[in-house]
């Protein structure tokens, strides 16, 4: 049981395993793996491709299960979670952003951010309006997505992911298909917003830059983390270097 002073941990994996059939043989890409992140807490996942990124990502979001270890999630364990708790969990506490926008055409900017709202019954509110705001989206509500620049579909992508406010934002190499100055802009952004609800960020990059926006740095290798792999925080996010995510 959780001390009344400690924050809950947001996600908790212990001793994941994770592998997948090929043909007769067995691909073993996550090795009893162990993480754990707190509420605010902002990760950037990077490690070879083929290491097993995606997957874990998957794996938090319940898209995979994991072949051993145990997965908890908002301080809950999701060992008999059926679909309804999944579907809950991602409804109310999840926000994802991808690499490819993933947004819903035709509709317009307003309901592809009125969407992740519908989902759990709320109304458009004040922190909608701080969103459109911040991600410079005002403008645009009444445009039809697929007419929009990359960078301006990711910054709708990132609206829709933190509309319901979701304690957990996942984000899967959301810069990959923006140019280097959109991806500054669209990871500055992601990384206020998500300081100002205390989301806490797991974002899978290639990009070193991106990475830097980010508190930790956590490199995956050989089915693990590596949370040394490079000391790099940015002072600028917080300044406050905290290996204690891992269990
Ligand atoms: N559904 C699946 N069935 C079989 N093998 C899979 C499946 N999903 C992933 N794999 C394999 O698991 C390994 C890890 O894949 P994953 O997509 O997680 O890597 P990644 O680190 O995200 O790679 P990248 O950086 O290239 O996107 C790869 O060898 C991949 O082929």
């Amino acid at each position: 049981m959780e001390h009344a002073n400690t924050t809950p941990h947001i996600i908790r994996l212990t001793d994941i395993s994770k592998s997948f059939v090929d043909g007769d043989k067995q691909l073993p890409v996550l090795n009893q793996l162990t993480l754990a992140l707190k509420q605010g807490d902002t990760v950037a996942l990077t490690g070879a491709s083929g290491s097993g990124k995606s997957t874990l990502l998957n794996i938090i979001a319940g898209f995979e299960y994991p072949s051993q270890g145990e997965l908890q999630l908002i301080g809950q364990s999701t060992k008999n979670w059926q679909d309804k708790q999944w579907s809950q969990f991602r409804h109310q506490q999840l926000g994802m952003v991808f690499q490819q926008f993933n947004l819903l055409t035709p509709l317009n900017v307003r309901d592809n951010i009125r969407f992740s709202l519908q989902l759990n019954r709320q109304k458009w509110n004040d922190w909608c309006d701080h969103l459109v705001d911040a991600l410079g989206l005002a403008s645009l509500l009444n445009r039809e997505v697929e007419s929009l620049s990359g960078g301006q579909q990711q910054r709708v992508a990132i609206a829709r992911a933190l509309a319901h406010q979701p304690a957990l934002l996942l984000a899967d190499e959301p810069t990959g298909n923006l140019d280097y100055n959109a991806s500054l802009e669209v990871m500055s952004l992601l990384t206020s917003l998500a300081k100002a609800q205390q989301t806490c960020v797991l974002m899978v990059t290639h990009s070193e830059e991106c990475a830097q926006y980010m508190q930790q740095r956590w490199h995956l290798e050989n089915g693990a983390i590596n949370a040394d792999y490079s000391i790099n925080h940015l002072s600028q996010t917080k300044g406050d270097i905290n290996h204690g995510g891992q269990a």
